[in-house]
């Protein structure tokens, strides 16, 4: 006999209070609204007690005390990849940036504000900066002789008060599969108030790309590690393992290219001077991977590239590419841990779609849930749909 358990969940919407029965699990929380119970995810919840500051959703104090501090700008300074193609972008467009204004948004240590300065003549830089790193930027700016074009506001975007429209704006918001930490919002808000009609942003285009891929090492190290320790069985501690290190995704993971299965595919493509705020809620995308080689199909991995599309609209357009053909970013890829591996041969194909669904409380986070079957040519009929969604983070 099979036993199936109905899960029984609570419909809500943003704003509505409910009651926390039993946490019952850290993922999934029993709650009551008028007089109906059911469980809901936790993630969409946060605690409404009334003596007491209520969290705030973007976690802005966290956020911008962390780019305060320089181990962040270390990091993403010591990336030649990421900071060599924001200065190749000025760089190939320096004879149009003369004379233009360039917004920086989230300028950190200024670098994309000086590479402005250095190797092009734009008439201003407005470099603008939230945390606490913006008062040593305006330091940078003056050592470098760059005072004159580029002028620091450490303000968050979006209380800015600029004395003109910008031509160009320019940004490195990208996060953990492009869109996690959603400072997007930010830039897209900055472009609907600052940008001139017919003004260039960078990067102009941004699509996300994914492939079903091996992680054998990965999964020797935390699978497999529990079945025999000492002469002693450990099988007991798999199921804790798969719900502590496969049930959200894994930041930082390297994929080497012979352990893609198939040929990446980009799911989901964003146009920047178009995209909308409200289109960032929900983002979806479709695959059919036709799998290459036998292998151990463990997972998914997914990464990003952008677009800088040149200001002379016939020139060429410059990628920054964070996949594993390219050299490594500080990003890496983001590895998805199916619950089990599954063997594939050459010849199967491995179809479905992608949802990056941004939490509705917690705005920096978002759940991303993919659906997937497999299918043989010999057997067509029988393919079963497999879900999996995983909380990135909260
Ligand atoms: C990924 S870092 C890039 C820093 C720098 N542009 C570089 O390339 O090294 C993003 C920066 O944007 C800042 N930032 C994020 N959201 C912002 C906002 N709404 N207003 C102002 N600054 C913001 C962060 O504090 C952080 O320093």
């Amino acid at each position: 006999f099979t036993e199936y358990v109905a899960i029984v969940t609570l419909s809500f919407r943003a704003g509505e209070r409910l009651v926390v029965l039993t946490k019952t699990s850290s993922d999934w929380w029993w709650a009551e609204l008028r007089g109906v119970c059911g469980y809901v995810p936790s993630s969409y919840l946060q605690p409404s007690d009334p003596g007491k500051e209520e969290e705030d959703p973007w976690q802005d104090e966290e956020y911008f005390g962390n780019y305060g501090t320089l181990r962040l700008h270390r990091e993403m300074l010591s990336d030649r990849p990421r900071t060599e193609a924001y200065r190749q972008v000025i760089l190939t467009n320096s004879p149009h940036l003369r004379g233009k204004v360039v917004m920086d948004l989230g300028c950190g240590t200024g670098i994309i504000s000086l590479f402005c300065a250095r190797l092009a003549q734009p008439k201003a830089v407005f470099a603008v900066e939230a945390s606490s790193i913006a008062e040593h930027t305006k330091t940078l700016v003056r050592q470098n002789g760059c005072e004159e074009v580029v002028t620091v506001f450490q303000c968050r975007a979006e209380e800015l008060s600029l004395p003109s429209r910008v031509d160009v704006l320019v940004s490195e918001w990208m996060g953990n599969c492009l869109l996690f930490e959603f400072m997007v919002e930010s830039v897209l808000q900055s472009r609907d108030r600052w940008l001139k009609e017919g003004g260039m942003m960078w990067p102009s285009g941004a699509t996300v790309c994914l492939v079903p891929c091996q992680a054998g090492s990965y999964y020797a190290e935390t699978m497999c590690f529990w079945e025999q320790l000492y002469g002693l069985d450990f099988t007991a501690l798999q199921p804790l393992a798969q719900m502590e290190f496969f049930s959200r995704p894994r930041f930082s993971h390297l994929l080497q290219p012979e352990d893609c299965l198939a040929t990446p595919c980009d799911v989901i493509n964003l146009d920047m001077l178009s995209l909308q705020v409200t289109d960032l809620e929900e983002l979806n995308g479709q695959f059919i991977f036709a799998v290459e080689k036998a292998g151990m199909f463990h997972g998914f991995t997914s990464w990003f590239r952008v677009q800088f599309q040149n200001l002379d609209r016939d020139g060429t357009t410059l990628e920054l590419d964070t996949g594993p053909y390219s050299e490594p970013t500080h990003w890496k890829q983001t590895l998805f841990m199916l619950d089990h591996p599954v063997p594939l041969v050459g010849g199967e194909t491995v179809s479905g779609n992608i949802l990056l669904h941004r939490n509705p409380v917690w705005r920096r986070h978002m759940t991303i849930t993919i659906q997937w079957s497999i299918s043989s040519t010999e057997d067509a009929e029988n393919c079963q749909v497999q879900t999996k969604s995983f909380p990135m983070w909260r």
